[in-house]
């Protein structure tokens, strides 16, 4: 299986904020931008895996910032690291201003999908190549909230969580 770079998988979605999208102080609510991040990061997961892909896990969420009614958001996602079949998948959001067109960064999040066949048997996926910087420290540090997702859904021991235990050491 040929391994493919981080950039191969960059997804990027750009829409609007409607009014049904919106809470009671006008701004994105927060559910409809999970919807758009797990749509764009279902999408990444697909492009580097080439496979059936499922949302394992939302391993990290900060809605830092309100996205008022009307904005322009753009929603793109790249996947961080591949292991045997579960991909991390960073997304970023950025809201357009609308008088100068420049680009602030608003939210991001961390999923985790897994390449499934037809019958939803986990399958293996190529390697992740990361090239730019800031590819190479996501994908340094996934490992590490791998683990911690898994400590956290039950599914492995304190002990096993090696590289977790290694920033205490
Ligand atoms: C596109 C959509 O939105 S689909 C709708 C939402 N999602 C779903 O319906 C998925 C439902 N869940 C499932 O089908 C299963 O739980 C699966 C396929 C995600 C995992 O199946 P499991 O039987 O747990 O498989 P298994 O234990 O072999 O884990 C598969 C991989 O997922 C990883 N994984 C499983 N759970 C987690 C988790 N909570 N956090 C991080 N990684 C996880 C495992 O570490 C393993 O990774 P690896 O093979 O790269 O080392």
């Amino acid at each position: 299986m040929n391994a493919r770079t981080a950039e191969h998988s960059r997804t990027v979605m750009t829409d609007l904020v409607l009014p049904s999208e919106t809470n009671p102080l006008n701004n994105l609510f927060g559910g409809e931008l999970l919807a758009r991040m797990d749509r764009a990061a279902s999408i990444s997961a697909r492009r580097h895996s080439r496979r059936i892909v499922v949302t394992a896990s939302v391993n990290h969420v900060a809605f830092n910032k309100a996205v008022p009614l009307g904005s322009v958001v753009t929603v793109e996602a790249k996947v961080s690291r591949a292991f045997k079949t579960s991909m991390e998948i960073f997304i970023d959001v950025w809201v357009e201003d609308r008088e100068s067109g420049n680009r602030s960064k608003a939210n991001e999040a961390i999923y985790t999908f897994v390449a499934v066949d037809e019958t939803g048997t986990p399958v293996a996926i190529p390697e992740l190549i990361p090239e730019t910087d800031l590819e190479k420290e996501r994908f340094a540090a996934a490992l590490r909230r791998k683990q911690l997702s898994l400590l956290l859904a039950g599914k492995i021991k304190p002990n096993d969580a090696t590289e977790l235990k290694a920033l205490f050491e």
